[in-house]
């Protein structure tokens, strides 16, 4: 592959289902060292772009390369392997560590694979990640008794074990409280500086889940896209405003993006000015 081609690429998408049009004229393209968010309301399409890009399912018309390799041209499974793909709905229900539950990303399984035996830079790797992910001293703790947040570090240190071009985060602090999404959006940074040429496509509904590093933003309703670029051009108020068909203001303060409805902003305004007494 040419090392500035791009790790992943929409051209023309199109995937249709059931006679509906869930995305149409969909144009993407993630490079090594961008970390996209895919952003929209509910049913806009983002996660069905999300496995697209995960190389899980075809699009109607147009083409996704991932990692140079046209979708269909190539196995998969042989695909797969590069892409980290971070679902917090991890159907694992069996007590397997969390250092089993990491090792099980090279095997690219949901339990370990019987008679597969680690080696020790396995081990040793799974620890790295383990410690990278703020997870030391619970490697050896069962997955079923973890928290949401530790539940979703893991599964990042999981994605991180066959060393990928591409992570895909599929709504990773849906269902953390603010302590926890706030380590979780720190874990992401951390990983994202670790390993510079890693790209990667974030998936949420609210920009105050927008790790600092998110370098690229797209906006999508009704599978269209209605706003794509850098992330401080795309994240404005006139922008998401237009997406969530919603008065929404926008602020970018120390690297975070926060919204609020207009309405609750004028508000406060009003309060302020009106002053005490
Ligand atoms: N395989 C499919 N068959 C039929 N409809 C589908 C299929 N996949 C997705 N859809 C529909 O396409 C629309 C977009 O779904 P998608 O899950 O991609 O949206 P989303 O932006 O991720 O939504 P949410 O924010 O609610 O998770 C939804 O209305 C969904 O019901």
């Amino acid at each position: 592959m040419n090392s500035t081609a791009p790790v992943l690429e929409l051209r023309s998408v199109r995937f249709v289902r059931k006679g509906r049009v869930i995305l149409d004229d969909i144009d993407l393209a993630v490079r090594a060292g961008e970390h996209w968010a895919l952003i929209g309301p509910n049913g806009a399409g983002k996660s069905t772009i999300l496995s697209l890009c995960g190389a899980v399912q075809h699009p109607t018309s147009g083409e996704v390369f991932v990692l140079g390799h046209r979708l269909g041209r190539v196995e998969l499974q042989r695909l797969r392997q590069s892409i980290g793909h971070v679902n917090p709905r991890h159907p694992l229900t069996s007590a397997l560590t969390i250092r089993e539950v990491v090792l099980t990303g090279l095997t690219g399984t949901i339990e370990l694979v019987p008679h597969w035996r680690p080696t020790d830079a396995d081990l040793a790797r799974a620890d790295d990640y383990v410690h990278l992910l703020g997870l030391d001293g619970k490697a050896d703790e069962p997955w079923t008794t973890l928290s949401q947040g530790e539940r979703g570090r893991t599964l990042i240190a999981r994605a991180l074990m066959t060393d990928p071009r591409l992570l895909l985060l599929d709504e990773p602090s849906t269902g953390l409280d603010v302590a926890a999404r706030e380590q979780l959006l720190d874990t992401v940074d951390r990983v994202r500086a670790a390993h510079p040429e890693l790209a990667s496509v974030l998936v949420t509904h609210h920009l105050e889940e927008l790790p600092r590093t998110t370098t690229h933003a797209m906006l999508l309703a009704d599978g269209r896209v209605t706003s794509v670029g850098p992330a401080t051009d795309v994240l404005t108020t006139a922008n998401i405003t237009a997406c969530f068909d919603h008065p929404i203001e926008i602020e970018h303060r120390h690297g975070r993006w926060h919204a609020r409805s207009v309405a609750q902003g004028a508000a406060e305004a009003g309060r302020a000015g009106a002053g005490p007494g």
